[in-house]
């Protein structure tokens, strides 16, 4: 059952509001239930929306015929919120007239709202960016209620994200039947192509599942037939123009819903947007863009960044992306702590060592050298990948599993961290190295390198959080490039047990005896706590061995790629894996002194070899700390 609690509705213009009417209807079929006219300056919607108890309401507010409003039934509802409340507050593109409306809602039996297809899903209302002079057409919803659109462009189509990540998981999406019933994709880029060549370049990366090959051809061909292509500038409103010609050709008449996924390089962001939602938002329904990162390279330009964004679009309209956050381990870390009874009590400096992030890839920047010498691997791995993990693993308990408290909390995190300290950072640079008769080159023997670039491809750094939970822990990364190995892990060492009797069972090797729970994000997903353990036998010799939950082992479905679970989000309008500005601010702050010191000081980084465990002072860094560095164990 779905109460509506209160809601209100004011304008200052009788004008404006004479045409104007609200209707509820079913969530399921979206059948009207009650629609009420209104042609004064104030109404109170609240007798309305209380005298109407049912299964679910979607809502919608008609002004001037209009429609511009739908609460949705969101994934908040999911089975484990047993409560929930949906608050909307927005204001119209007419400038004289505002509206909020709020509900409460009490859930229908969860397994219902699960049952849902994603479509049905699909209730969130935003508004349209584009100027109300613009927005001509009128909408007859009446005739059009039960149908719906999502247009996804991929802005930057021909690049390698494109190809690699954003089509593969649209059509995973689209395979596991995730995606709207109506859809269409557009690519958009510069390089001419027609619809068919678009199509041949994004079958080549197109996979199924190794669990699900059934009909995988026949989709394929299903999906690839919704493909379509426009060729375009980027700073031409006329060219997004166009685009939004072919959209409304391929929305036919039902109700239009656009995404925009900008993967394109950051210095074409700004003219990208301005276009696109000058040129080719929707008219009716909700505009939603995608920003891949860097957002910036330090806080001011970040701030300006978004600062640009906003003349645009609406933070609720922007989806930062770290397709960290939509890794299974990473999406798994709260699940872990928040509802295992073992493992909360223990979350504090009271019994945690230390915390260290880990990434490491066995590759170099090859193909990508002209993007990260702009960067170095402290602004692409730490300053969000890594830091944002952390945040989710240190913060506080969230009031609900709502975006915005889980938001809140990552943010006190962040003010709460000290920024980071030249002391507290080692930066290295991979040298060309030779290997069973192969050499792999060195970061600057790459064309698009200086020789004398002193960008860092691998760091590590302390980093400490000054609350009650963990004041005095440390918490460190590490992240390199062209290191030995592949993996992105999270590794939590706890003390020492106090007064152990097997201390003397240990000898000298007290640190090694210490439980560690290791997360590993990829490769091999898995979770395991190393803890001390008799080995079988009359003598009494203890053992460091893992209770190991292997996904491989565990689950026998696929784990699906971040982007899927990340596109999925962002057209159901869940905000949750995305970055908010306040979140990016405070991830800025903390590295930007230290970026700056970087620079000016001209800190050279520690040569390390292509394929090595990365440069010795690493070691010393977490020596300082007492620590040794868990995966090296
Ligand atoms: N590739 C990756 O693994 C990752 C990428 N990202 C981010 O995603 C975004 C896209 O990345 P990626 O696909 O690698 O980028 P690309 O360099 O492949 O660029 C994407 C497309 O943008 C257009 N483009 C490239 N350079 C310029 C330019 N100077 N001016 C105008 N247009 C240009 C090209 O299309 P055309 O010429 O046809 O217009 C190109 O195909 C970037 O912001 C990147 O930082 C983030 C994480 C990982
Ligand atoms: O954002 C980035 O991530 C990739 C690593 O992503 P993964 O999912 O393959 O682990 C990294 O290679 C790239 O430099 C960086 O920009």
């Amino acid at each position: 059952m779905v109460t509506l609690y209160s809601t209100h509705c004011s304008s200052s213009s009788k004008a404006a509001a004479s045409n104007s009417s609200i209707g509820f209807y079913n969530y399921h079929n979206n059948l009207p239930i009650s629609s009420r006219k209104f042609g004064s300056q104030k109404i109170s919607l609240t007798p309305i929306c209380n005298a109407i108890r049912m299964q679910d309401v979607a809502c919608v507010l008609f002004l001037n015929k209009r429609s511009f409003y739908e609460p949705r039934v969101s994934r908040k509802q999911r089975p484990y919120l047993p409560k929930v409340e949906v608050r909307f507050a927005y204001t119209l593109p007419s400038p004289n007239l505002t509206c909020g409306i709020t509900l409460g809602a009490v859930v229908a039996p969860p397994s219902k709202i699960e049952n849902k297809t994603p479509l049905k899903k699909l209730k969130d209302g935003i508004l349209s960016v584009r100027p109300p002079e613009e927005q001509k057409d009128t909408f007859d919803f009446d005739s059009n209620k039960d149908k719906s659109t999502v247009s996804i462009t991929v802005v930057g189509a021909s690049g390698d994200l494109a190809k690699k990540k954003i089509f593969p998981a649209l059509f995973a999406l689209y395979y596991e039947g995730f995606l709207p019933e109506h859809f269409t994709i557009f690519g958009y880029a510069r390089s001419k192509m027609t619809d068919t060549e678009l199509r041949n370049m994004v079958s080549k990366t197109l996979t199924c599942r190794i669990d699900k090959r059934e009909n995988c051809g026949e989709k394929m061909e299903e999906f690839l037939e919704r493909c379509f292509y426009h060729s375009g500038q980027y700073d031409s409103q006329e060219n997004f123009a166009e685009l939004d010609k072919r959209l409304k050709e391929h929305e036919a008449g039902r109700f239009p819903n656009r995404l925009f996924y900008l993967s394109i390089p950051p210095n074409i962001f700004i003219n990208a947007v301005r276009c696109a939602s000058l040129s080719a938002s929707s008219a009716h329904g909700w505009t939603r863009v995608i920003v891949e990162k860097p957002f910036g390279r330090d806080c001011e330009s970040s701030a300006a960044l978004t600062r640009s964004l906003k003349q645009y679009l609406k933070e609720d309209q922007i989806f930062r992306i770290d397709h960290y956050l939509g890794k299974e381990l990473v999406e798994n870390l709260s699940v872990l702590r928040f509802s295992n009874l073992i493992f909360e009590p223990l979350w504090s400096r009271q019994y945690i060592r230390n915390v260290q992030f880990i990434f490491s890839e066995d590759f170099g920047t090859e193909g990508r050298g002209g993007y990260f010498d702009h960067y170095g691997i402290i602004r692409d791995i730490m300053q969000n990948h890594l830091l944002q993990i952390l945040a989710l693993f240190a913060m506080e308990t969230p009031v609900s599993l709502d975006a915005e408290d889980i938001r809140n909390e990552k943010v006190k995190v962040l003010r709460s961290m000290r920024p980071l300290q030249l002391d507290d950072v080692v930066v290295g640079q991979y040298k060309s190295h030779t290997k069973g008769g192969t050499t792999y080159s060195g970061y600057t023997d790459d064309k698009t390198v200086p020789k004398d670039s002193l960008t860092p491809t691998f760091a590590a750094a302390a980093l400490f959080i000054d609350n009650a939970r963990w004041d005095g822990v440390p918490f460190l990364m590490k992240a390199g490039k062209a290191l030995h190995t592949r993996s992105a892990e999270i590794r939590v060492q706890f003390r020492h047990v106090p007064g152990n009797l097997y201390n003397k069972n240990f000898g000298s090797y007290l640190d090694q005896a210490t439980n560690e729970l290791v997360i590993r994000v990829q490769p091999d997903e898995a979770i395991y706590l190393k803890i001390n353990n008799k080995v079988p036998g009359l003598g009494m010799r203890l053992d460091a061995s893992n209770l190991n939950l292997l996904y491989s082992a565990r689950y026998s479905k696929e784990i699906p790629d971040a982007y899927e679970r990340l596109l999925l989000d962002a057209i159901e309008g869940e905000r949750r894996l995305f970055i908010r500005s306040d979140e990016l601010d405070a991830a800025w702050s903390l590295f930007t002194p230290v970026l700056k010191e970087l620079e000016q000081k001209k800190i050279v980084p520690e040569n390390y070899p292509y394929g090595s465990r990365g440069p010795i002072g690493a070691h010393y860094l977490a020596a300082r700390y007492k620590v040794r560095w868990g995966d090296l164990a």
